[in-house]
């Protein structure tokens, strides 16, 4: 008596779910999207990987909070896609090939016409591929890709990462994104 049984409503918004959180991983192709989710997720580089057609969604369980990771490809065509996630994301992770000098502009361009449709959503941009002798560093890509310029009233860092090289720095860097993402989303 007095006890109504509910049945569970699969229709409803996940994000009304108390601590559902997605994270959108955005960045031109071949920056290492699909590397770095592989490594947060199962904590293993892996050398091969085959481009985003679409979308790669990894779920990563931990500490309370249930976390979506989606990732866009970021081939051209598939680039108009990108504004439409923005809307639900709680984190916006940016990744970027800090060996592919000539794109840096492009990627400049596409990253700030995100955070000009969302001025309060939590950025982390990715500083990829540091295992390569020729890579750009986190500073001369702060420069690179205007990041000075953003607006105080957001949440940004900026991280060193590399995802396919197994070796101690390359665990290293993915933990600290792990762990950042943890922190973040961990906020009310
Ligand atoms: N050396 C090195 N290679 C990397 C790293 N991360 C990714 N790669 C390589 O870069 C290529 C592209 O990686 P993906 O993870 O498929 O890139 P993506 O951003 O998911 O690309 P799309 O899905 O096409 O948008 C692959 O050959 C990876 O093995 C890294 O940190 N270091
Ligand atoms: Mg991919």
């Amino acid at each position: 008596p007095g006890m109504t049984w509910k049945a569970p409503d699969h229709q409803q918004d996940p994000s009304d779910h108390l601590d559902w959180r997605q994270v959108l991983v955005l960045g031109l192709d071949g920056a290492g999207k699909s590397s770095v989710l592989h490594y947060i997720c199962s904590q293993t580089a892996r050398e091969r990987i085959a481009p985003t057609h679409g979308f790669n969604c990894a779920q990563l369980c931990v500490e309370g909070l249930e976390m979506d990771l989606l990732e866009v490809g970021g081939s051209q065509n598939l680039r108009a896609y990108w504004p439409h996630y923005l809307s639900q994301a709680h984190v916006l992770v940016f990744v970027v090939d800090s060996v592919d000098r000539s794109r840096l502009l492009v990627a400049r361009q596409e990253l700030h016409a995100l955070l000009a449709a969302e001025p309060q959503l939590p950025l982390v941009v990715l500083a990829n591929k540091q295992d390569k002798s020729n890579a750009l560093s986190t500073a001369e890509l702060q420069e690179e890709l205007a990041l000075h310029t953003l607006s105080g009233q957001r949440e940004f860092f900026l991280l060193p990462t590399s995802a396919t090289w197994a070796s101690l720095s390359t665990a290293t860097s993915v933990l600290r994104v792990r762990s950042l993402l943890i922190t973040l989303l961990s906020q009310p």
